[in-house]
């Protein structure tokens, strides 16, 4: 069970501040959302959980060890967009998470090996209800299949953390509220962690146990260079999680996060 802990973080890009003083620390298994405005710097924030971004001041610590700065199979990662490869069909995007991760220089693997990712991946197309389209390019997918591609393709690495970038912006109420299903089930049989980027306050409350927004506290022009955006409200979401088990518990992180007060300026 994975614990993030984000120890006053603040980036900045030349004299630009975009994040500063951002703090906090998540229980085990967490769903977080985060949001704010649009430039508010969420996917910057997402960028340095993926290890892609380094903070300019502070530390990320998963578990209690600082982030390495470069992406590991630990960290899957879902945009809005373009996650999957066009030119492999659905079961080869999902093997080359695996065969990458095992085999960086060829991007390949053999024999029992690749047997065995072979197996594992067909596992998870299955656990996205996409086992009928295993041969099929993404072009031939609907936007909501894609998704739940990129989403397999994240997680047959086993991820402690998995990031996700407005994964659902472009999908129609309907769809979404398919994939909102495939992931949460997903996310409590595995015992991830997640982080979302959402424009969609209501898809913020639904799948997360903890919201998180970023905003600027100072937003007059002179002041903009200056001062980041900085959390600006904390709320858990009271919500029933059912573990693999079956026993149903309150969300963990409950007791230590408490609710904040939601006002910027
Ligand atoms: N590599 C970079 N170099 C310079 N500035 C950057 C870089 N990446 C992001 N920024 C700046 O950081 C700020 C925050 O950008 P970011 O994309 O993180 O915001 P966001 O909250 O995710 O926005 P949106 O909701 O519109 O996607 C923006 O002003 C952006 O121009």
């Amino acid at each position: 069970m994975t614990r993030v802990t984000v120890e006053n973080v603040w980036k900045t890009y030349g004299k630009q501040t975009v994040l500063e003083r951002i703090n906090f620390e998540t229980a085990p298994q967490s769903f977080i959302s985060l949001v704010g405005p649009s430039g508010c710097g969420k996917s910057t924030f997402l960028r340095m959980l993926l290890g892609d971004e380094k903070p300019s001041q502070g530390r990320i610590l998963v578990d209690g060890v600082p982030l390495q700065a470069e992406p590991s199979p630990d960290r899957g990662v879902v945009f809005q967009k373009y996650s999957v490869f066009p030119h492999l069909t659905a079961l080869q995007n999902v093997m080359l998470g695996l065969e990458l991760g095992q085999s960086p220089v060829l991007g390949r693997l053999f024999g029992k090996k690749r047997r065995t990712a072979r197996d594992m991946s067909r596992e998870m197309l299955k656990s996205v209800g996409l086992e009928a389209a295993e041969s099929k390019y993404p072009a031939e997918l609907s936007g909501g299949m894609q998704q739940r591609l990129a989403i397999a393709q994240a997680l047959v690495k086993r991820p402690k953390l998995l990031l996700l970038d407005e994964p659902f912006g472009a999908l129609d109420p309907g769809i979404r509220a398919e994939v909102h299903e495939i992931l949460l089930a997903l996310w409590r049989e595995t015992g991830m962690t997640i982080f979302m980027v959402t424009h969609d306050l209501s898809e913020a409350f639904k799948l997360g146990t903890r919201v998180i927004a970023f905003d600027r506290r100072k937003t007059r022009p002179e002041e903009l260079e200056a001062y980041g955006a900085t959390i600006t409200f904390d709320l858990p979401v009271m919500r029933k999680i059912v573990p693999p088990s079956g026993a149903v518990t309150s969300p963990a992180e409950t007791a230590e996060a408490m609710p904040k007060v939601a006002v910027a300026g």
